[in-house]
């Protein structure tokens, strides 16, 4: 049930880096936010609720709160036109919190592709953090960079080979995934030198110059003597 979640947080991840490319209006990337937060808030409480007191299902179903809440805040501070400084905070703990997933996916739960995975989650939410937390908007496009590619990379295939039965539990996958994202890292190196999303880097309008009064209208005066 978890993969129909991890699908769709490809899609809210994909959007959100349009988003912040520029490319896709913030209320209209809100509405996403709000259906994908809904889903990853209301399936870990179905997988908790009917647990069994299973310790490992709800561990890992813990966890999906952090970015439910995540696009519910966004969602909703997007359309009430919220200083992003408090979703950008939380996006610290939730940062935090996901390298601890991280470690126990390395360890308790045995999943290295996910302990990379989560990884891979620290860090865009990291860049939430210094973005829209700390308001560092050198950082707008590489953050809307990596969100697109994450949301391929890490949701969307991962969640789709999931559902189809076909994802590899893996060392060799974890390596891979690892690859890709120490290339994403470096690769969008150069997106930093930009100002910000694509709105900012369009050629601004040119100043009229100014130019010299019109001559007031010449009183009417008759053309000739009478
Ligand atoms: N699982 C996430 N990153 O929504």
């Amino acid at each position: 049930m978890a993969s129909v979640g991890l699908f769709y947080v490809g899609a809210v991840l994909f959007i959100n880096g349009l988003m912040l490319l520029g490319y896709v209006e913030p209320k209209a990337a809100a509405i996403l936010n709000l259906f994908v937060g809904t889903l990853q808030v209301v399936t870990p409480t179905y997988l908790i609720f009917t647990a069994n007191g299973d310790t490992s299902t709800i561990l890992q179903a813990s966890g999906l709160y952090l970015f439910g809440f995540t696009y519910l805040y966004v969602g909703i501070g997007l359309l009430a036109g919220l200083d992003s400084t408090g979703v950008g905070w939380f996006s610290l703990f939730v940062a935090i919190g996901a390298l601890g997933f991280s470690a126990l996916n390395f360890t308790q739960l045995a999943n290295q592709p996910f302990g990379v995975i989560w990884l891979y989650w620290a860090l865009l939410w990291t860049l939430f953090f210094v973005l829209l937390g700390l308001k560092r908007e050198r950082l707008t496009r590489y953050t809307g960079w990596v969100a697109l590619i994450e949301g391929w990379v890490t949701a969307a295939v991962p969640g789709f080979l999931l559902l189809a039965g076909l994802w590899q539990n893996r060392t060799l996958t974890a390596v891979v995934l690892g690859i890709v994202g120490v290339v994403m890292v470096v690769a969008l190196l150069p997106t930093l030198r930009g100002a910000g999303p694509r709105h900012a880097e369009e050629a601004p309008e040119p100043t009229p110059r100014p130019t010299a009064p019109e001559p007031e209208p010449a009183p009417d005066r008759p053309l000739t003597r009478t």
